[in-house]
């Protein structure tokens, strides 16, 4: 699904409008609808409920939304207003609100109130019109709503995200969602790394936009949804042989740090790759045969063996950074031409030595997580313009590079970006960075594209991590070693 500026957003709206066609009005309702849906589904509806309403079509979109929930059992609501004047929509479901929900103009009741710890605070300031930083009153009441405590839900976009213009984004002025629901397609702002978290957990509701504007609209963001996983699934031939599933190539792994290295080999060999071989270090041989005992072992020197039987190589986990492990990479990296995963150590050694860079070519993929991100590019500390840094990068090296995290974006070396949100914070602990390089070079020695075996490793973590969540009750619990034995239930989950 691509992913729209927000004046192509504006441009989708008023295209459905004309040539559905739909009054604005009803649009609206429909938008309103898909809020109410979500509510019923996510919201008991004896919690107490505030709405807080701009005066734009985002509030408008609120008084809609109070409507329907008081029609629908949601008994316990207050409506604050900015103004009771607004955009023609505001005033249209300002009329149809009714007197019996209580409504107030917004004044200090965020400064002075007692409101209730189960409270819902509803989000509905601004949308995509927002069109700069917010200042005065309503910097004011954002900064006293992000004190208070309840779910917060945004519609739409937390007001003060701008939903494209990063660089202008001021994080402290920003309304703090635990959800936000948005409208057909992600905005740049809910997924950029920059302000991802600022929208909290982000549903997308379709409101039934009109396909023919999105087909139409050029855009270098997408988002993966799961539902896009199925069809790269290739299945399994029942007159198959090892050899069609390709053989890995693994250089990982030092005594101290064997985990990292075994936890990528059996995410590798459990993708499907046919045959799988870790070059090592050979105090570590005894350990790896009890652990893995498909593993075929090669012991570690500093120069490259002969590499012509691989489909595809992974660098990195638990490597270490010594003299020897340093050549044998360089060697690798200026002779290997094929599908290469550099992860962990791979990539803090080519941060070092930057003019590794020479070699790199559009089978790279690079996997850093933030810190080594940070590392690659020199910078220090992760700014607003991160993502336009990578993408700088990735065109100038030709090369790709995954920036994971929370929400993990796709940098290919055309500078086209795709996002996913297939985690959960069952991720966040050591380990899953590793399980999923070797997922993704399993997937490459399978033939899988570039693009392919990315977005299936990354489904396939997500999914194999929301599935151990599940068996073990709780993400606190969940290791690496877990989630590696549901990939299996994960593949046949899509
Ligand atoms: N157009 C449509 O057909 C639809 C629009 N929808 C809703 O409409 C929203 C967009 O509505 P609008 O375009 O009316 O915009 P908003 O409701 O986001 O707000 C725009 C208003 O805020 C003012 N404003 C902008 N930045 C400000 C700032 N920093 N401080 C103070 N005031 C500021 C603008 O002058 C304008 O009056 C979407 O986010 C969505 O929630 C939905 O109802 C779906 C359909
Ligand atoms: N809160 C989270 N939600 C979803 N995915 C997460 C979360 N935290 C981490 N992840 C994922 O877990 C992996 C962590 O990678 P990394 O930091 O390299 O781990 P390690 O090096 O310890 O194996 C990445 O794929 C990242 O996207
Ligand atoms: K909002």
């Amino acid at each position: 699904m691509k992913i729209l500026s927000i004046s192509q957003t504006q441009a989708a709206d008023r295209y459905t409008i004309e040539h559905e066609p739909i009054a604005s009005l009803d649009l609206m309702e429909r938008a309103a609808q898909a809020l109410l849906v979500w509510f019923l589904q996510n919201i008991d509806p004896a919690r107490p409920i505030v709405l807080l309403c701009g005066k734009g079509n985002n509030g408008g979109d609120g008084l809609a939304l109070a409507r329907l929930l008081r029609a629908n059992g949601y008994w316990d609501l207050r409506v604050f207003l900015v103004d009771h004047k607004g955009s023609p929509d505001f005033e249209a479901n300002l009329d149809r609100l009714g007197k019996d929900i209580l409504q107030e103009l917004l004044q200090d009741q965020l400064k002075q109130e007692h409101f209730p710890a189960d409270i819902v605070w509803v989000d509905a300031l601004f949308g995509s019109g927002l069109s700069r930083v917010l200042e005065g009153r309503y910097a004011e009441w954002i900064y006293q709503i992000n004190e208070r405590s309840g779910t917060k839900v945004s519609i739409d976009l937390p007001s003060g995200l701008m939903g494209d213009a990063i660089a202008q984004t001021d994080l402290l002025r920003v309304f703090k969602a635990d959800y936000t629901l948005t409208f057909q397609y992600p905005k740049l702002a809910l997924v950029h790394p920059y302000t991802a978290a600022l929208a909290g957990q982000l549903e997308v509701l379709d409101i039934g936009l009109h396909p023919d504007y999105l087909q139409s609209a050029e855009s270098s963001y997408s988002w993966m949804s799961l539902a896009d996983i199925q069809s790269i699934i290739k299945p399994r031939k029942k007159h198959s042989y090892k050899g069609d599933y390709g053989h890995a190539y693994l250089l990982a792994g030092s005594p101290n740090t064997m985990g990292a290295a075994l936890i990528a080999a059996e995410a590798c060999a459990r993708s499907g790759a046919g045959l799988l071989s870790l070059n090592t270090a050979k105090e570590t041989f005894r350990a790896c045969n009890s652990r893995l005992p498909e593993l075929m072992l090669q012991e570690r020197s500093s120069h490259a063996p002969n590499l012509e039987a691989y489909k595809a190589i992974l660098c990195g986990p638990g490597l270490g950074q010594d003299e020897g492990v340093n050549s044998l990479l360089a060697e690798l990296l200026q002779n290997w031409q094929g599908p290469m995963v550099l992860d962990a150590d791979a990539l803090n050694l080519i941060a070092k030595n930057p003019s590794y860079l020479e070699w790199a070519n559009e089978n790279w993929i690079l996997t850093p997580h933030p810190g080594e991100f940070k590392r690659l590019l020199g910078l220090n500390q992760l700014g607003p313009d991160q993502l336009d840094l990578g993408i700088e990068y990735c065109r100038k090296h030709q090369l790709n590079l995954l920036l994971k995290g929370s929400i993990s974006v796709f940098i290919e070396s055309d500078g086209h970006c795709t996002f996913y949100d297939f985690g959960t914070s069952a991720l966040a602990k050591g380990g899953s960075g590793d399980l999923l390089a070797g997922l993704i070079c399993g997937l490459l020695a399978q033939g899988y594209t570039i693009k392919d075996s990315v977005s299936l490793g990354l489904a396939l973590q997500g999914r194999a991590a929301q599935l151990a969540e599940r068996e073990l009750g709780s993400a606190h619990a969940v290791l690496s070693s877990d989630i590696l034995k549901q990939i299996g239930k994960a593949y046949a989950s899509f």
